[in-house]
C-alpha cells in the first residue's frame, strides 16, 4: 500500500497543488484534510496521524496521548511546519522514537520586518491616522522618534538578531537578554548588546519578545515584570502568546504602564471576542499570528517541509542529515 503523507498546516494545504504531482511521482498518498479552523483538535489528530505515514503539521495539537496514538498506527516521522515546537510533545517524541523536524530560520527576516511593521505603526499613530482620514477626520496625531530610543529584545536568536539589525538602522540603542550567552560575533555583526533580562526591562523604551515559548517562559512577562518596567513602554510580541500574562498586560494599558502593545500572538488564538485587550483601540495594534506570512518565506518553507517528510520515507532528494531534527 502507498505510504499516506498527511498534510494538517494550512500553509501547505493552500499550496498543496504545487508539490502533488511529484509528491506521488515517489508512490506517496497525499492526505490534505479539511481544515475548519486554525489548526486540528487532539482527537482529530490522534485519528489522522494513527493512518499517516508521515505528517507535514502546524500549530495543531501535538500532545502526549496524540504522538503515542500516531506511533501506534502507522506514524514514522513528524514535520513541525516553522520554528516553533511548543505544541509538540518532544521528551514523549524522543521516548517513543518518533522523529520530528521543524524548519528554523527560514523567516527570521519576514518576522523582524512584522516587528518593525508594528513598532513603526504604533510610534507614529499609522492606525489611527487610516481610521481618522477614512471616517473624515484629520486629525494629526504627536508620536515617538525612534531614533535615539533604546530598543530591549529578549530572545537574541535568528528572529531577535534580525530586529536588532532593523533597530540600528533606525537610529536605536539595541540590547536583548537570552537564556544563553550568544556569540559576540553574531551581536556585532547586527549591533547588539546583550545584558540580563532585567537591565533590559529597565532600560528600554520599546520591548520586543522573540523568545519560543517554553514551559519556564510562560508568563515570563507578568505583572513584576511590567513594574520594572519603563513608564509609557512600547511592548510588541512576535514570539508565542502565553510569554504574556494579558490580564497583567490589560491592567498595564489601564494605567498607562504600557503606553502602547503590539501584539501579533495572543494567549488564545484567534483572540476571543469578549478579550478585555479589544477596549484599547488607540494605543495597540493586533495581528493574526502572521510573522511568517510572506509568499516568498511560505513557499519556501513549504519545499523544505516536502523535502523532509520525503526523506524521512527514505525517497527524494535530500539527505535528513541537513535538516533540523527536534526529537
Ligand atoms: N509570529 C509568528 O508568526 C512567528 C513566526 C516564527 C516564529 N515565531 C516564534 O518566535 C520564536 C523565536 O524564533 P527564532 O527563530 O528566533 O528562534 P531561536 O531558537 O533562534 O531563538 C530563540 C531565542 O530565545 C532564547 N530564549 C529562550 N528563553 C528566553 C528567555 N526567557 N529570555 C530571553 N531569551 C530566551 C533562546 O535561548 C534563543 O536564543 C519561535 O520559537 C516562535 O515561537 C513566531
Ligand atoms: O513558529 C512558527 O514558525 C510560526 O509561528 C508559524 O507557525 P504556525 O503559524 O504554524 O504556528
Amino acid at each position: 500500500m502507498a505510504p499516506k503523507l498527511l498534510v494538517t498546516c494550512g500553509h501547505l494545504q493552500r499550496h498543496i497543488a504545487r508539490y502533488r504531482d511529484e509528491i506521488v511521482a515517489h508512490g506517496v498518498e497525499v492526505w490534505v484534510p479539511k481544515l475548519d479552523g486554525q489548526q486540528f483538535g487532539a482527537a482529530e489528530m490522534a485519528a489522522m496521524l494513527a493512518e499517516a505515514d508521515v505528517a507535514v503539521a502546524g500549530d495543531d495539537d501535538l500532545s502526549a496521548p496524540v504522538l503515542r496514538a500516531g506511533v501506534a498506527g502507522k506514524l514514522r516521522g513528524l514535520v513541525r511546519w516553522g520554528i516553533g515546537t511548543d505544541n509538540v510533545d518532544k521528551p514523549v517524541a524522543t521516548e517513543i522514537g518518533l522523529p520530528v523536524y521543524n524548519t528554523p530560520g527560514m523567516f527570521s527576516n519576514e518576522v523582524a520586518d512584522l516587528a518593525l511593521g508594528h513598532i513603526l505603526t504604533l510610534a507614529r499613530h499609522l492606525q489611527r491616522m487610516d481610521r481618522d482620514v477614512r471616517a473624515g477626520l484629520w486629525t494629526r496625531y504627536e508620536g515617538r522618534s525612534l531614533h535615539g530610543l533604546t530598543l530591549g529584545i529578549v530572545g537574541l536568536g535568528g528572529i531577535g538578531r534580525e530586529i536588532a539589525r532593523r533597530g540600528v538602522a533606525f537610529g536605536m540603542k539595541v540590547i536583548g537578554s537570552d537564556v544563553v550567552t550568544v556569540d559576540p560575533k553574531l551581536l556585532a555583526a547586527v549591533g547588539a548588546q546583550q545584558k540580563p533580562f532585567e537591565a533590559v526591562l529597565a532600560e528600554a523604551d520599546i520591548i520586543v519578545l522573540a523568545c519560543n515559548l517554553t514551559p519556564e517562559n510562560h508568563h515570563l512577562i507578568n505583572a513584576d515584570a511590567l513594574a520594572r518596567m519603563k513608564h509609557g513602554v512600547m511592548l510588541v510580541n512576535v514570539a508565542r502568546g502565553p510569554i504574556v500574562d494579558e490580564a497583567a498586560l490589560v491592567d498595564a494599558l489601564r494605567s498607562g504602564k504600557v503606553g502602547s502593545a503590539g501584539l501579533d500572538v495572543f494567549e488564545a488564538e484567534p483572540l476571543p471576542a469578549d478579550s478585555p485587550l479589544r477596549a484599547f483601540e488607540d494605543n495597540t495594534l493586533f495581528g493574526t499570528h502572521s510573522g511568517s506570512s510572506t509568499a516568498e518565506a511560505i513557499q519556501r518553507v513549504n519545499r523544505m517541509s516536502v523535502d523532509i517528510a520525503l526523506a524521512m520515507l527514505g525517497l527524494g532528494h535530500a539527505d535528513l542529515a541537513n535538516f533540523n531534527k527536534v526529537a
